[in-house]
Order: C-alpha cells, then sequence, then structure tokens
C-alpha cells in the first residue's frame, strides 16, 4: 500500500484556490521532494496530509487513513518538521527533548538525539537563546524522536549552516536507509538531489512534474549547450542534438581546431526554473508544445545549423547570454 495517495485535492482560502485538483502517490520507504515557489501550495498540502489542516475536495490517504480524521495512533506513525517551532522557549534543549520523549512510546534515546543533530553542546542551552538555526536542528531532533514510519519535512534545512545542513541530511539518509518515508519541501534543489528518489513541482496549486530524481525535467535535461569562441567573440547554441552540433562547427573549420569547445548541460536548477516559465507561460496564455520547434530550456527557436558557420551572423538563439550551465565536455586551447 502506498505510504502517501491523493486525488484531485483542493483547497482555497476565502475563496482563493491555493491547491487545485492535486494527484500524487508515494510509496512506502520512498523519499519525495515537493519542490515549488513561495506561496505554490506546498505547506498547504502537506499540513492537509499531517491532519493539521482541511481540505475543500478531494480523496486523500496516509499510512491507510484519513488524515482529517487522525487518531493518536496515527498521528504517533508520522513525525512531523513544521517550519514553525512549538517547543517552549523556557525550556533547555534537554529538558525539551526527554519531555516530548513523553508523548512517544519508544522514543529514540535523549543523548543520541541530540547529538545527531549536533547539538551536544548546547543540551542545557535554553531554547530562547538558541541561534535560528540551531533551533531548527532541534526540531528536526523533535520531528525524527518517535522512530515515525512517516516523516514530513518542511524546509527543514532553511537557515542553517552548511554544516548544519550537512548533519540533517545525514540524519535523514539514516532514516531512509531504516526504511521511513519521508516526504521533504525544499527551496534547495541540491537538497532534493541528494536525498530523494523522487521531486515533484507544485506552481499555482497544481503538480506541473513529477520524476524520478535521475529523470528530473524529461526532455528539458537532454537540452545541451554548445558553446565556443569564434574571432575573439563568444558564441553559443543551444540544442537537443549537440553532437550535430560541433560536427556543423567541424566541417566549417578548415583547421579542425574549435576555439574554447565546451558541450554543458543544464543543471538541475536550471530545469527547474525553465518548467516554472513554462508553466507561468502556460497559465498567461497558450504555449507551442512542439519539442522541435522550441528550445526546451530558454524557449527560444530551434537553432539554424546553418548560421553556425565561421563569419555567418549569429541569430539571437545563437549568442544567448551565457548562464554558466555545469560542463561536461571541455576542449580546446
Ligand atoms: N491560513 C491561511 N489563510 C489565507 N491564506 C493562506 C493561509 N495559509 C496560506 N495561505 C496562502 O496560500 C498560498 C499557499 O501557501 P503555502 O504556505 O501553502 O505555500 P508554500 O508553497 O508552502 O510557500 P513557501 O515556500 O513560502 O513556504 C499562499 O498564497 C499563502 O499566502
Amino acid at each position: 500500500m502506498p505510504a502517501i495517495e491523493i486525488a484531485a485535492l483542493r483547497k482555497a482560502y476565502g475563496g482563493r484556490p491555493v491547491v487545485r485538483d492535486l494527484d500524487l502517490t508515494v510509496e512506502a520507504g520512498e523519499c519525495f521532494a515537493l519542490l515549488g515557489p513561495n506561496g505554490a501550495g506546498k505547506t498547504t498540502t502537506v499540513e492537509i496530509l499531517e491532519g493539521f489542516r482541511s481540505r475543500d475536495g478531494g480523496r486523500v490517504t496516509v499510512l491507510g487513513h484519513d488524515p482529517a480524521a487522525a487518531t493518536r495512533s496515527w498521528r504517533a506513525r508520522t513525525g512531523v518538521v513544521a517550519q514553525t517551532t512549538g517547543a517552549a522557549l523556557d525550556l533547555t534543549v534537554a529538558e525539551a527533548v526527554r519531555h516530548f520523549a513523553g508523548y512517544h512510546a519508544a522514543p529514540r534515546p535523549t543523548d543520541e538525539l541530540i547529538d545527531a543533530v549536533g547539538l551536544t553542546e548546547q543540551a542545557g542551552t535554553r531554547i530562547e537563546a538558541l541561534s535560528g538555526g540551531q533551533r531548527r536542528r532541534l526540531d528536526v531532533a523533535l520531528g525524527v524522536q518517535g522512530r515515525p514510519e512517516l516523516l514530513f519535512l518542511d524546509e527543514p534545512t532553511t537557515g542553517l549552516d552548511p554544516q548544519g545542513r550537512r548533519q540533517v541530511w545525514e540524519l535523514v539518509e539514516a532514516l531512509r536507509a531504516q526504511g521511513t518515508t519521508i516526504l521533504l519541501t525544499t527551496h534547495y534543489l541540491d537538497e532534493a538531489a541528494q536525498l530523494c528518489d523522487r521531486v515533484g513541482v507544485i506552481t499555482h496549486g497544481q503538480l506541473i512534474e513529477t520524476a524520478p530524481t535521475a529523470e528530473f525535467g524529461g526532455r528539458l535535461r537532454d537540452s545541451a549547450t554548445v558553446r565556443w569562441r569564434d574571432g575573439g567573440q563568444v558564441r553559443e547554441v543551444r540544442t537537443p542534438t549537440p553532437t550535430a552540433v560541433v560536427r556543423d562547427l567541424l566541417a566549417a573549420t578548415p583547421d579542425g581546431e574549435i576555439e574554447d569547445l565546451e558541450i554543458l548541460r543544464p543543471t538541475l536548477e536550471e530545469i527547474y526554473l525553465a518548467l516554472l516559465e513554462k508553466a507561468d507561460r502556460a497559465a498567461a496564455g497558450p504555449v507551442s508544445d512542439d519539442p522541435v520547434s522550441d528550445d526546451p530550456v530558454s524557449g527560444d527557436p530551434a537553432p539554424d545549423t546553418r548560421s553556425l558557420r565561421r563569419g555567418a551572423a549569429a541569430g539571437p538563439s545563437d549568442l544567448a547570454q551565457p548562464r554558466a550551465p555545469r560542463a561536461v565536455l571541455r576542449s580546446g586551447s
């Protein structure tokens, strides 16, 4: 049985829809990352799944139950790291952890848990005296304290320093290895790529893309940028067929040496931003969906390889601003 099943979920605030016919299935043991811009509807969706927010329509099943009718035993099987902390500020870290241990049947040992989130030195510090990042670490500790089957992580590493992020990642990886299902919302694409099996992108309350992390972006991922230098000028073409572009370039290069030739693939972040731009364009009006006639990342027209020859005038897509995608091949002088 999937850990989470959502069908046609709807939610509006004051008549304004913020979750619109959302469908999603998360399998047991899976880590799923929900990405999306501010206000996209991520927290609203997650809070409905947690049983903390009502829905207006659709079917939702979490660990076999409707969270709208959450029971104590069902809650004990889920862990929540929300965006805002709930622990009393005058407790020390250790007191808070011991206090919340009482809510769980088999809590993780206090010292082990505090150590796992890197708060051992702050165990005797009052929560009100912790930095924002240290409080976030405590939130994470309290969310995983009850060894949940399903863990909701709402932007768990926002505000953490790089070391804190790594510690939370290690904790999440350990939980995954133990079979915990994880639903993670994040603005960090590297975090989604590092931790999760699948990612989904939500914008305007709709899921516009769901894919295994390795396949995220579909044909956007297949788009490449061929960049080279021609007479001191940087030239650039975006294309789904970089080999053909390089072949044309070589044919037009008498000495067989293309200066500063690079073939670059879009980063996860570029793919994500391209998906959002496309969704924004679709929301604003009809767009072309033809994979050949449009460059899927830039939205530019497909390159005319005839214009690649040295000395030929470059069209607008040929000279698009370089955007520093990840290099996968580099050659040249
Ligand atoms: N209780 C509420 N009453 C009215 N509007 C709300 C309420 N909670 C959220 N919203 C609105 O619903 C929309 C979606 O909010 P939500 O918090 O789900 O987005 P999000 O994707 O989690 O954003 P972020 O990345 O900023 O956390 C936003 O426009 C927000 O202002």
